[in-house]
């Protein structure tokens, strides 16, 4: 907890519920200073599935706020941004039917195939949703769980996102917005609608989705009870963690954002919808009335951290040279859409060190990144401005230097460390004042930070990368021998 003097506005806090562990800041809504924060982790299971209980986010939320101290709850108004796509099924009693399906769990891969078939293939999807889905999506996931375990979804009484479910434990009310909406694939970007056809294809009945707030809309008041904070707290609608962190920087059209979180994305506020149907980008909304077309991967630092700890590194401990390629797709990979690919590695000599090999896995996280990055960019963005980075990651000197070194531009490391929590809290401090959140996190300042030169980009690399990619194909496509 930070300590600080009186504020120059009122309080709001911003939350920040995303895989490993949800964050709360509280903020001074005149400045943008943070006046208090807590942090406390919660639990994904591992093996095939990725699921948490969202009992956890609401308790590590509460400890979150309880490290605020007395701050929190002399807050005006609160916000809650999250990871997206999380499929969280209520039963009659409110509470979760079974554990949430989140967004890196890849077992709904097959539905996610069958279901761009059923619609009529990639370019329909696109057309009509802005994204073509795979098993990152809670359309997916509800069509896994209609399959494996239909009492679940006999006793669901409710669906919700993992934002939504918090914001609702606060109000009492079922709401979402558009930008986390968008990452279901049941909301057609181009009617801003529930789209029915797609829900009946996967018996999921309308009513048990939540409405769709509009953005700056007041969507409840915290309601009594134990509750961390003071009845009558105003709610804003909150959204998906991306389009939390693009408010959090007060992002403009063309300015590309790379984050490197327990995901990677790569992304772009854009005044145009999205269609892409190749796949690589997906067409989700922003939180105010544009579009947010996004690349994700699955593997990011946590990948790169488990080989260091597989080497016995510090993951600083990076050396440059040699011929090893490392594809970190310890998780399957959404982009490219490999669901069931591992890890591959490819080029080992006697004179590999542990350096090098740990190079090579950042080196393959970035990658993936950088080769969306072009498709996320609208034609009319500005391909030298500095990519801004951000997420976790983005601390580290290592990850730093891997993507100035393959992306070849310079690279921006905003100083507002918490930008997912930090839009939260400048969509809160809107519905305070009706202004323009991205407009109020441009006044605070959160994106200012050191710009660092472009270095030379190697080119070499990022070929010997996708050869191997390319190469490694029909081992790509398959699980390893034992799963
Ligand atoms: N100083 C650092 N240097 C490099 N990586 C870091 C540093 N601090 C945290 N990280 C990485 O950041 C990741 C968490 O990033 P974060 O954006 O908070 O994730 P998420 O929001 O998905 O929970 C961790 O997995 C860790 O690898
Ligand atoms: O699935 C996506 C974006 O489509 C992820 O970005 C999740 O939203 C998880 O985010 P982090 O936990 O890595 O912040």
């Amino acid at each position: 907890m930070s300590s600080s003097p009186a504020a120059q506005g009122p309080l709001v806090v911003g939350v920040d519920t995303s895989t490993q562990s949800t964050k709360a800041l509280v903020v001074d809504a005149a400045t943008g200073r943070v006046v208090a924060s807590g942090q406390a982790p919660h639990r994904v299971s591992t093996g095939d599935a990725r699921e948490s209980d969202p009992q956890e986010w609401w308790d590590a939320l509460c400890a979150a706020l309880r490290q605020c101290g007395t701050a929190a709850r002399e807050a005006s108004a609160v916000s809650v941004a999250g990871q997206q796509h999380g499929l969280v099924a209520l039963g009659a009693d409110g509470t979760p039917v079974r554990p949430a399906l989140l967004w890196n769990d890849v077992r709904s891969a097959a539905q996610a195939r069958e279901l761009v078939e059923r619609l009529g293939g990639p370019k329909a999807w696109a057309e009509r949703v802005g994204s073509v889905p795979g098993p990152s999506f809670t359309v997916t996931k509800w069509a896994w769980l209609a399959e494996h375990e239909p009492a679940a979804v006999r006793a669901t009484r409710a669906v919700r996102l993992p934002h939504d479910y918090l914001t609702e434990r606060l109000t009492g009310c079922g709401t979402t917005d558009r930008g986390d909406v968008s990452g279901t694939g049941w909301w057609a970007s181009a009617s801003e609608t529930y789209d029915e056809e797609i829900l009946g294809m996967v018996g999921l009945d309308p009513a048990l989705l939540p409405r769709v707030a509009r953005p700056g809309e007041v969507v409840g008041t915290v309601r009594g009870g134990d509750l961390p904070f003071s009845q009558g707290t105003l709610v804003a609608p909150g959204t998906g963690d991306n389009a939390a962190a693009a408010l959090g920087l007060g992002l403009l059209p063309g300015t590309p954002v790379l984050s490197l979180g327990t995901s990677g994305t790569v992304y772009a506020v854009s005044e145009h919808r999205s269609t892409d149907a190749t796949g690589t980008v997906a067409g989700f909304a922003d939180a105010r009335g544009a579009w947010l077309p996004l690349a994700c991967t699955l593997n990011c630092t946590m990948a790169v951290d488990k080989v260091a700890a597989l080497l016995s590194l510090d993951r600083e401990a990076v050396e440059p040279g040699g011929t090893a390629t490392l594809l970190p797709y310890l998780d399957g990979e959404r982009t490219p859409n490999l669901p069931h690919a591992s890890g591959i590695l490819h080029g080992l000599r006697h004179d590999t060190t542990p350096g090098q090999l740990l190079q090579s896995a950042y080196d393959g996280a970035v990658h993936s990144l950088l080769d969306a990055l072009d498709q996320v960019l609208d034609a009319d963005a500005d391909r030298s401005s500095p990519l801004l980075l951000i997420g976790g990651g983005s601390r580290g000197a290592a990850w730093q230097h891997t993507v100035r070194r393959l992306s070849g531009r310079p690279v921006q490391v905003p100083e507002g460390k918490e930008l997912v929590a930090l839009g939260a809290a400048a969509q809160a401090a809107g519905v305070l004042t009706g202004e323009d959140p991205a407009a109020i996190a441009r006044l605070w300042g959160t994106a200012e930070g050191p710009v660092l030169d472009p270095v030379e980009r190697d080119e070499a690399k990022l070929a010997r990368i996708s050869e191997v990619l390319s190469d490694a194909a029909p081992l790509l496509v398959r699980a390893p021998h034992g799963e």
